[in-house]
């Protein structure tokens, strides 16, 4: 029997009650000056090798309260998924300090699994030559999870997740959006308080896409799961989370709402206009002509402003025939701030 992957976090199990004093505070997830440094060699020559240090992590802070859906983004190599991997316990942090419920992940892991969900979207923690539903009887037993409560469990996410014709099918057979689904539901069988998802949604069609988000966001809403979400996908954080974290380099560049990464951006709204006929590049205050195509014209306006007096000045100039506003492009927004540091004080 395989198991794919060796390293999840989540292994057998201590049967103590979790209960742990700090759960009283708000502040679910803790990170105070979190860093992960690690040893790299490199064969530069026949018998030498290079040591390099890899900052992955390099001083975060954050505190995520009980109940919150985060967003945790960044480019490839930023430090997510290893910031991940210090919050299941998997890596111990190289300084710093770090508290989830309370538990310092490195040290009480096993303590640990029984409050947390993990699922990496690049990789299962289901045994891939079983059929689904014996991991799920696997984990059961695991996490000696009390047989009303697992099939309790079972039923609402086998449901929710649409899994009920793949419970007998291995594994290997599922398509990669079936499997992810079986992932969160193997994450969540013994009822965690916090779900970590790092990239859940990746190589997903629209379709399953939308079926993990639907879930997630009734999830988060009904149970109250602490959700930790890293993506490449912003649509992921457009539809689920009201924070965002952004992360380059090791280093947290921006913690707040998701409307706030618009201003910090400097974005622009963009007001797209039909008119009678085509005409030279309209002028109206507050705005500029980025497109102009037959008698449709682009004017871009800063995110911030109201659109409305642009709309008056113009159909009281022009022959206006219909128009829209388009709203910023929050991946255009990011790129432009990974390109624009500085912005960030
Ligand atoms: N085990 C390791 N040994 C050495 N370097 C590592 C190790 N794990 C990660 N790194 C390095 O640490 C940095 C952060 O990697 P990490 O996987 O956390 O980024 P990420 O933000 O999750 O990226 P991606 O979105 O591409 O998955 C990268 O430079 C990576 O090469």
């Amino acid at each position: 029997m395989e198991r794919t992957d060796p390293t999840d976090p989540t292994d057998p199990t201590d049967p103590t009650d979790p209960t742990d004093p700090t759960d009283s505070t708000d502040d679910f997830i803790v990170l105070d000056g979190v860093e992960k440094v690690f040893d790299v060699r490199r064969k530069t020559g026949f018998l030498r090798r290079e040591r390099r240090e890899v900052r992955a992590v390099d001083g975060i802070s954050f505190s995520v309260p009980r109940g919150e859906m985060v967003g945790y983004i960044g480019p490839n190599g930023a430090g997510k998924s290893t910031t991940i991997k210090m919050l299941t316990g998997i890596l111990t942090p190289s300084g710093g300090r770090l508290r989830v419920a309370g538990i310092e992940p490195a040290r009480e892991r096993t303590r640990l699994a029984r409050r947390i969900g993990v699922v990496f979207g690049q990789r299962t923690t289901l045994w891939w030559d079983l059929p689904l539903i014996d991991s799920y009887r696997l984990m059961h037993r695991m996490y000696r999870i009390p047989d009303a409560r697992f099939r309790a469990n079972l039923d609402r996410c086998v449901e929710l997740l649409d899994l009920g014709a793949l419970l007998d099918v291995p594994v290997r057979q599922l398509s990669l959006g079936q499997r992810m689904r079986g992932d969160i539901a193997a994450a969540l069988l013994h009822d965690p308080d916090v779900l970590y998802l790092d990239k859940p949604t990746i190589g997903l069609d629209v379709i399953s896409k939308a079926k993990v988000r639907g879930f997630l966001r009734d999830l988060n809403a009904e149970s109250g799961t602490t959700v930790l979400l890293t993506t490449h996908d912003l649509q992921d954080i457009e539809q689920l989370c009201k924070r965002v974290m952004v992360i380059d380099h090791g280093r947290l560049m921006y913690d707040g709402a998701l409307a706030g990464l618009h201003e910090i951006g400097e974005s622009e709204r963009t007001l797209v206009v039909d008119f009678e006929h085509e005409l030279p590049e309209v002028s109206v205050a507050g705005a500029r002509v980025v497109r102009v195509e037959g008698p449709r014209q682009w004017l871009a306006f800063p995110a911030a402003a109201s659109a409305a007096p642009l709309v008056t000045e113009l159909a009281s100039a022009y022959p206006v025939v219909d128009l829209s506003v388009r709203e910023p492009d929050i991946e255009a927004v990011i790129a432009q701030m990974y390109a624009d540091r500085s912005a960030l004080g």
